[in-house]
């Protein structure tokens, strides 16, 4: 009951101030369509009466009454429904808007690993489907209740036994409403199901994945574990329908019980002599119309339940994420640095985990200076990265920047001060303008601007090699759309990073890893030029991740962490002094290109 009031709500509020002028039309619409029912019954019954008595001029007149109530009853609904069509898309693409916007609107990367999280948005993303029917099903439920009590008034008139006649239909709303928490339960069980077929889907779709899936001939796993996925959610959903249609069938057959004891009532009351064969036919009709009335009503009630978990799951989405308050804290980043950014004692553990994956993690990362990490795989390099860029919260200990904890500066503040290319970094099918503008988004339009980030990038050719310049679609998903090598991915990653004007903090996460070692160094040659120019503006930290120690040996500062730890720093002259594990892995790779 609490997500239909919600569900009604919602829609009535937004529609009411999205257009009043049509949500009036409609009701109006619907409501004259929907007082046509029971007046067909008390024209019927009047008609009735007047041809008995041999009235033919009355008889006539109700004759035309009732065509142009059956008309009414037929047409208002379907001109109701135009009038609210409308409405009900720019709903859906209202709330479809929001949650896109509050599925950003964390700026922790943790709750985007969430499970719980995930799941609610899966729901969420499922049930807009059911929310672009909820206006027009407000609107008839209020026209069908209108309806209801206009037709127990009538009857009441004739026996006040019938007034009881609509109570019965309490109980079926009762079942009705168990009836749609069972479904509800199951498609909420079934959203992790749900999702893997979504993401199986993909991958034998898109082309990024669809090499490696026909390569390695994996289309039988990906359909069978598609089918499973789908076989479990139906199999679910199959047994949750069943149930819930018991449900209903049981309130549908405790109304039809009461249906048939208002009957008994009237034709007993005729056969008495004490009702008029007018009235007879009035109650039958309005009878009969009340069963399909209430019918009607609980069919609306369930679609209106499901639209309200929905809406109900939205709130719940825009209560996790924070609004007034600025993510993090309200201080804002500084100018400059001075003195640079110091980890102190530092833990991170992931959500689900126990385990730590840093642990009493301390550094200096000096203004202006390159500092490189290096370390085995599963070290925690990324997720040192990630800490410093401000997309997690650190489990204990605290990153500050000029002495400043990094959690009192506001996150948004310190994220649009954050310079960063990662491995895996986004490739957007979008115009080649827009992927490099994402990097500063004023700077989208400005044409100067974004020349200036493509040469540091040495990126232009790409620009000058398409037929619609900076507006090239990329990506193969459009006819016209441009597909780049992975190498001209990268490049113009680096142009979307050099494009973020007086960054605090620039990372580069394994960006050349798709690179061979020539590329690799050119870019980092590029990147420093970069780097010098950004730390001698703003003191600038620059940290870069990578497995390439010719790269790494340029760096002012080497971190060498393993098992989440700091076990060595220095530069690289002094750590192949030390003769530790930097200089292990050093000997080991210069080996291996000798
Ligand atoms: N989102 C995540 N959720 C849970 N655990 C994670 C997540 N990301 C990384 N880990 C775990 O944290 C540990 C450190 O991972 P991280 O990516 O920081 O290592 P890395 O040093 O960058 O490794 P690589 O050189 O392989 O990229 C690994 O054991 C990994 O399994």
């Amino acid at each position: 009951m609490r997500a239909v009031v919600a569900a009604v709500r919602f829609m009535l509020t937004h529609a009411w101030a999205t257009d009043r002028r049509r949500l009036v039309v409609a009701s109006a619409l619907m409501t004259v369509g929907y007082l046509s029912s029971p007046l067909v019954g008390v024209a019927l019954g009047a008609l009735t009466d007047a041809v008995i008595s041999t009235d033919t001029r009355v008889a006539l007149l109700l004759a035309a009454v009732l065509a142009l109530l059956l008309v009414s009853e037929m047409l208002m609904g379907h001109f109701g429904h135009l009038s609210v069509v409308e409405l009900s898309d720019m709903q859906q693409l209202h709330l479809t808007d929001e949650v896109t916007r509050l599925t950003h609107g964390s700026t922790s990367l943790a709750d985007l690993e969430n499970p719980a999280r995930v799941r609610l948005l899966t729901s969420v993303t499922e049930g807009l489907q059911r929310v672009r029917v909820a206006l027009e099903a407000s609107l008839q439920l209020g026209g069908a209740m209108l309806q209801i009590l206009v037709t127990t008034v009538i009857m009441g008139m004739v026996d006040p036994w019938l007034l009881l006649l609509p109570a019965a239909a309490l109980p079926p709303v009762w079942f009705a409403d168990r009836a749609q928490r069972v479904l509800d339960r199951a498609r909420d069980a079934s959203a992790d199901d749900i999702r893997l077929a979504r993401h199986l889907l993909s991958m034998g779709t898109s082309a990024a994945t669809a090499k490696e899936v026909r390569l390695f001939a994996a289309q039988d796993l990906l359909v069978d574990r598609h089918g499973g996925a789908w076989d479990r959610t139906t199999a679910s959903l199959w047994s949750a329908h069943r149930r819930s249609a018991l449900l209903r069938a049981c309130g549908q057959v405790w109304f039809a019980l009461a249906y048939g004891g208002a009957l008994f009532v009237v034709v007993r009351g005729a056969a008495a002599g004490g009702v008029a064969i007018g009235q007879v036919v009035l109650v039958v009709t309005l009878a009969i119309q009340i069963s399909s009335q209430v019918a009607g009503a609980l069919g609306l009630f369930g679609a209106l339940q499901g639209a309200g978990r929905t809406v109900e799951q939205i709130d719940e989405l825009r209560a996790s994420v924070p609004h007034e308050q600025p993510a993090g804290g309200a201080a804002s980043a500084p100018a400059g640095l001075t003195r640079g950014l110091r980890v102190r004692d530092l833990a991170f553990t992931y959500g689900g985990s126990t385990r730590p994956v840093l642990d009493g993690v301390d550094l200096d990362l000096p203004a202006g200076r390159t500092v490189a990490l290096v370390g085995g795989n599963g070290a925690g390099k990324s997720t040192l990265v990630k800490l410093l860029c401000g997309l997690y919260r650190p489990s204990a200990g605290s990153v500050q920047v000029d002495g400043v904890d990094l959690s009192t500066i506001s996150r948004d503040d310190w994220h649009t001060r954050v310079a960063t290319l990662f491995q895996d970094f986004a490739r957007l099918e979008l115009t080649l303008r827009e992927n490099v503008g994402i990097g500063h988004l004023p700077a989208t339009d400005d044409d100067a601007e974004l020349g200036r980030a493509l040469d540091e990038a040495r990126a232009r050719h790409l620009v000058e090699r398409s037929p619609q310049g900076l507006d090239q679609v990329l990506g193969t998903s459009y006819d016209d759309g441009r597909q780049l090598s992975g190498g001209q991915w990268q490049s113009l990653g680096l142009a979307r990073t050099v494009l973020r004007p007086d960054p605090l903090l620039v990372v580069l996460d394994e960006p050349a890893s798709a690179l061979d070692a020539a590329a690799e160094h050119a870019l980092f040659e590029r990147f420093s030029a970069t780097a010098r120019r950004t730390a001698s503006l703003t003191g600038a930290v620059t940290v870069y991740v990578s497995h390439r120690f010719s790269t790494v040996r340029d760096a002012d500062l080497i971190v060498v962490l393993d098992g989440g730890k700091v076990v060595e720093t220095g530069t690289h002259d002094e750590l192949v002094e030390i003769d530790g594990a930097y200089a292990a892995m050093y000997g080991l790779q210069a080996r291996a290109y000798r």
